[in-house]
């Protein structure tokens, strides 16, 4: 007999052993400064505060005229106030001349306000005759004009530590004139493949070869849990091969996700490798599919070594993976919702290991997906999944399951 997975470990102490794992591999968070341009969806590493008051000075809401509020207090359509105006400022200009009683200056959207003035009265309720400006509505201090800091004053929190930057948030820092942010920086999770048989699906198929999906379904995997997938592609089931190939990738990589080679194959070496170069720290989880998962430490870095069979390596990542790199990449996770509803016909189950049935939802009923855990397709299909505890055997048609969804 090999030396293959012997001591399988249940899945709580594994969700043990990787979270504390992570805890002491990769805390705190790497923090990265980036370009506001690049930020839309990253999670911010630390409070933004605004380092000048918004509006920076005190602005004109509308285009029209600056002038004292106590000028126009009893100006009517048939009685108007009548002004001088002693300057035009423009939006970006500085005003240069002190608005007084019986005076006023033209205005644009946006403009400072000019020293003395302390309202402004829209365009359409004036006239413009001969010198005079002839002003045909009331106003009230302060009308129109958005005063400094109103908006947001120095130092405010424009946006919050672990807060996504949504387009509003973009906005609003770099209204406060900042233009690089601080940002939890994307762990890079490294992909490979190992296996004679797989071909890239861009290649040609032969004899006795298989389209790696693995890879793709990984990244995307990955992506979803806001990292940054780096595919590395397929190495061959070669121990020298795969040997330099994960010595190598490791480096490049904050994490390493394999498939294939992990259970007691000729070609299975993958155990061997990683013991050569760091050490195995689980090799067999009590679980349906994946039973031979491996997870081990090189040069301080984790890899997951996940079975070959798509199934399996998706369940695995989904459900060892996924809750810990969203919060490494500091991605919020939604409650772990679950969909209870009857099952449609009988499940059959293997007593001994949890298991992690593939089902559809059709007319709110439950269908388990009844291929093996190499049907692609059974994947495609899916819904979600069902946990069906080591010690149950045999599920009931209309009993009532909770359904796990996989797009949260
Ligand atoms: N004698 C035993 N045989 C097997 C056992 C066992 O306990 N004793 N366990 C079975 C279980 S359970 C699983 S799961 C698989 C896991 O095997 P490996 O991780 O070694 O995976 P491979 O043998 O390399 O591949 C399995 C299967 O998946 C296909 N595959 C692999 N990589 C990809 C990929 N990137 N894209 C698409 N398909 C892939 C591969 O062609 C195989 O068909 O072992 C059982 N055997
Ligand atoms: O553990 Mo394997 O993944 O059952 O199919």
């Amino acid at each position: 007999m090999g030396r293959e997975f012997l001591d399988l470990v249940d899945t709580r102490e594994a969700h043990s052993i990787i979270r504390s794992l992570f805890q002491e591999i990769y805390h705190p968070p790497k923090v990265e400064k980036i370009n506001l341009k690049y930020a839309y969806g990253r999670v911010l590493a630390q409070d933004v505060k605004s380092p000048i008051d918004l509006p920076p000075f005190n602005r004109a809401s509308r285009d029209g005229y600056a002038l004292k509020a106590e000028d126009t207090f009893h100006a009517s359509e048939d009685n108007p106030s009548i002004l001088k105006c002693i300057e035009v400022i423009e939006a970006g200009a500085i005003p240069q001349k002190k608005v007084r009683r019986g005076y006023c200056s033209r205005i644009s959207t946006g403009a400072p306000i000019p020293e003395g003035a302390d309202a402004i009265v829209m365009i359409e309720y004036t006239e413009e005759e001969d010198d005079n400006i002839l002003i045909y509505r009331s106003a009230y201090p302060g009308q129109h004009i958005a005063p400094r800091g109103s908006d947001m004053p120095k130092n405010e929190i424009i946006a919050k530590k672990n807060s996504i930057l949504s387009p509003e948030k973009i906005g609003a820092i770099s209204a406060a004139g900042i233009s690089k942010v601080p940002v939890i920086a994307k762990p890079k999770i490294g992909i490979l493949s190992t296996g004679n048989e797989l071909i890239e699906p861009s290649n040609h198929w032969t004899p006795g070869k298989i389209f790696d999906s693995n890879s793709h379904s990984l990244a995307a995997a990955v992506k979803n849990c806001g990292c940054e997938p780096k595919i590395l592609g397929i190495v061959k089931d070669d121990y020298t091969e795969v040997y330099k190939t994960i010595q190598e990738s490791i480096q490049e990589c904050d994490i390493l996700i394999t498939s294939g080679g992990t259970s007691a194959g000729a070609g299975d070496m993958l155990r061997e490798v990683i013991e050569d170069i760091g050490e195995v720290i689980i090799h067999g989880i009590s679980i349906k599919p994946g039973k031979p998962t491996i997870i081990g430490k090189i040069d301080d870095k984790l890899v997951f070594g996940l079975p070959g069979f798509p199934v399996s390596a998706l369940i695995i990542f989904d459900v060892f993976l996924r809750p810990y790199l969203m919060e490494l990449s500091g991605k919020p996770q939604m409650e772990h919702r679950t969909i209870e509803l009857p099952l449609a016909r009988r499940l059959h189950s293997s007593r001994g290991r949890i298991h992690y049935a593939l089902v559809k939802i059709e007319n709110n009923k439950v269908y388990p997906i009844l291929k093996d855990s190499g049907a692609i397709t059974s994947l495609a299909d899916a819904d979600g999944y069902i946990k069906v505890p080591k010690n149950v055997e045999i599920l009931e048609e209309g009993s009532n399951v909770k359904v796990s969804p996989f797009s949260q």
